[in-house]
């Protein structure tokens, strides 16, 4: 048997160049799709697909009103002085227009999979749209383009139905392998069927298997690697090995200093609003170059505002001035883009880019600088943070504070005017935590510009902020110095957010007494009480226990109390307290009182009840809200 080898030519031909659009068209159909807002993009996504779900005969049959002589397409191709129906190129069209689903719907599955954060941070480094894709999406898309690419030409391959009917079955010109099985078996010639389906066969599942080992293989180095899978441009890889040690070595000279405020440092305006469906943010401050801590509990609007900030999110309207730059303005509809506004964001996960070394990664927003001063830079940054040896590792080759670290130093590498930081500790151990705060407020002591640091915990805001901005479903309840926040919180939902722990509604008696309801006791109070405050509060650590209780010379608000029930933590202990007689039971207790251990050893030998002290001048009296 001397068989024709023509369909083998033929399918490979139509089946390459099918998969060469296919892989052009999918792709840049898959990025449009992934981030239009287009009010036709469930339509226009249909379509996309249908050639997946149709007969391919109904495939070929609109193929052929398209490219027929009398269709559109056709009539503009006679007119250029060719035609496609029943030529090879119409082979290649029908392959295209049947594998395009398989290339669109993997793609975009594989942009969708590669984490926002990491593209929104890009925008924040200064990337455009462009760069944005060829440098992070693409290459984090790779495995997903890759099984995409392999479908798209196995499907190619095996077309039959749409090719019969737009390219027809000429030997030697448009007979596919599909097409000489067909007529293979249509004509009892086996054994040329079986060679066909073989050949067919061995084309499409070597194919398959080999980009499944590829993508094992890319999986393997992405986990563990120790080079870049994909090749990037030489000019954004800064070559940190040709700087000399002898540059300016921050991390090493810089003298620590608390972040004072920096007096002639630049200012930030804000006053923005973002409606969503079931929250509205509202909030408006000012700051000049100091590190500003937004705390408020879970969904009260702090990631929000920081996104707002970075660009990342659109205010519905307000104003955002930034050294007297404005980079939003609803009424005058200005809207800087993110990659524009100067602006370096720490998340709460990082977000490094896993297929980048930590001085790619650092130099990732550098790319406006000539080679050598962005080598420099970059080793300046590795020094600043103390990562100067691990300038060639991948992000998963770093413990967590070492890749806060990076995220910290490739956030300041562009020298941002407003560092936003979104919870930078939250992943760490407390250990660890300390540690990076200590190595935090080393960094900004150095750095110029203004830090809003966004946390839950107050104690780490308290130590690394100078001014704090408090928020409550969406509104800034309260903003200023932080010690004066803390001290005077004036509204019970301040001094709850604050950390107090201990408040009761109150009964004005007169200009400087109360009755505390929920406590049942009277208390003097420092200040005067206004008859718009309805709270009274004390702060847990500073609940007095005197040594010793004499009804005459005891200081005033001085009240026997017992102790329901303790809970320990390593250095303190939480004792809950029923003033004024014993409790029923565990749910029977006033106050919350924290004391160090050491105090508390010599408290439990006392006989109860033991003389509790709400000092006047601790008494918080608070406004509702
Ligand atoms: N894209 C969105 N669409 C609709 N609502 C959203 C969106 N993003 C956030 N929200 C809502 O906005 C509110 C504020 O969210 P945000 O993430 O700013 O809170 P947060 O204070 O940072 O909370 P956490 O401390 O838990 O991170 C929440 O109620 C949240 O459900």
């Amino acid at each position: 048997m001397v068989t024709e080898l023509t369909p083998l030519w033929i399918s490979l031909k139509t089946a390459g160049l099918a998969t060469i659009a296919t892989f052009i068209l999918g792709i840049t159909a898959a990025y449009w799709m992934l981030g239009t807002q287009s009010p036709w993009k469930l339509v226009i996504e249909s379509i996309f697909i249908a050639p997946l779900i149709l007969p391919p005969t109904v495939v070929g049959f609109l193929l052929l009103l398209l490219f027929g002589k009398n269709g559109p397409v056709g009539k503009l191709t006679a007119e250029l002085g060719f035609t496609i129906v029943f030529t090879w190129y119409a082979a290649v069209v029908t392959a295209t227009v049947v594998s395009f689903p398989l290339m669109y719907k993997t793609a975009l599955g594989a942009f969708e999979q590669v984490d926002r954060h990491l593209l929104q941070v890009a925008q924040t480094l200064g990337a455009s749209k462009r760069y944005i894709f060829w440098r992070v999406l693409l290459p984090l898309s790779i495995p997903g383009i890759v099984a995409g690419t392999t479908l798209a030409f196995a499907r190619s391959l095996g077309e039959f139905g749409a090719t019969l009917m737009l390219a027809g079955n000429i030997p030697g010109q448009t007979q596919t392998i599909p097409m000489a099985i067909y007529f293979a078996t249509e004509a009892g010639a086996m054994q040329e069927a079986w060679l066909w389906v073989s050949i067919i066969l061995s084309l499409s599942l070597s194919g398959i298997v080999a980009a499944n080992m590829w993508q094992n293989h890319y999986e393997t180095r992405v986990q563990g690697r120790h080079s870049p899978v994909i090749a990037s441009s030489p000019s954004a890889h800064p070559s940190i090995g040709a700087v000399t040690v002898s540059q300016q070595e921050p991390g090493q000279s810089l003298p620590f200093c608390y972040p004072e405020q920096r007096k002639n440092a630049p200012g930030i305006e804000v006053k923005l609003q973002k409606q969503l469906a079931q929250f509205t943010l509202d909030v408006a401050f000012t700051a000049q170059g100091e590190t500003v801590g937004l705390l408020g509990a879970s969904g009260s609007g702090k990631t929000m505002t920081l996104r707002c900030l970075a660009g990342v999110e659109t205010p519905t309207q307000g104003r955002i001035i930034l050294n007297g730059r404005t980079l939003f303005d609803s009424q005058r509809n200005i809207n800087v883009p993110s990659h524009e506004r100067k602006v370096g964001l720490v998340l709460q996960n990082y977000a490094l880019f896993p297929h980048l070394t930590v001085a790619e990664n650092i130099a990732f927003g550098l790319r406006h600088l000539p080679a050598h001063r962005r080598s420099i830079r970059v080793r300046q940054q590795l020094l600043l943070v103390n990562l100067e040896k691990m300038g060639d590792r991948y992000p998963h080759q770093l413990s967590g504070g070492q890749q806060q670290r990076v995220a910290l130093a490739r956030a300041l590498a562009p020298e941002p005017d407003i560092l936003l930081l979104d919870e930078p500790f939250s992943a760490l151990d407390t250990h660890l935590r300390h540690e990076l705060e200590k190595q935090l407020l080393k960094t900004l002591a150095s750095y110029q510009g203004f830090t809003l640091f966004v946390s839950h915990n107050l104690e780490e805001a308290y130590r690394l902020c100078q001014k704090l901005l408090v928020l409550n479903q969406g509104k800034l309840v309260a903003t200023g110095d932080k010690q004066a926040v803390f001290d005077h919180p004036n509204t019970l939902t301040i001094a709850q957010l604050t950390g107090c722990k201990n408040y009761s509604p109150i009964q004005p008696i007169d200009r400087h007494t109360v009755w505390a309801l929920d406590w049942q006791c009277t208390l003097q109070t420092m200040a005067p009480v206004s008859s718009s405050q309805t709270h009274i509060g004390v702060r847990a650590h500073q609940i007095r226990f005197l040594d010793s209780f004499d009804q005459e010379h005891s200081p005033i608000n001085t009240f026997p109390g017992w102790v329901v029930w303790t809970s320990e933590t390593p250095h303190r202990m939480t004792v809950y307290l029923k003033l004024g007689k014993p409790p029923l039971n565990e749910d029977d207790y006033h106050l919350q009182a924290e004391v160090f251990k050491e105090k508390w050893e010599i408290l439990r030998q006392r006989p109860q009840p033991w003389p509790v002290c709400l000092e006047p001048r601790r008494l918080m009296l608070l406004h509702p809200g």
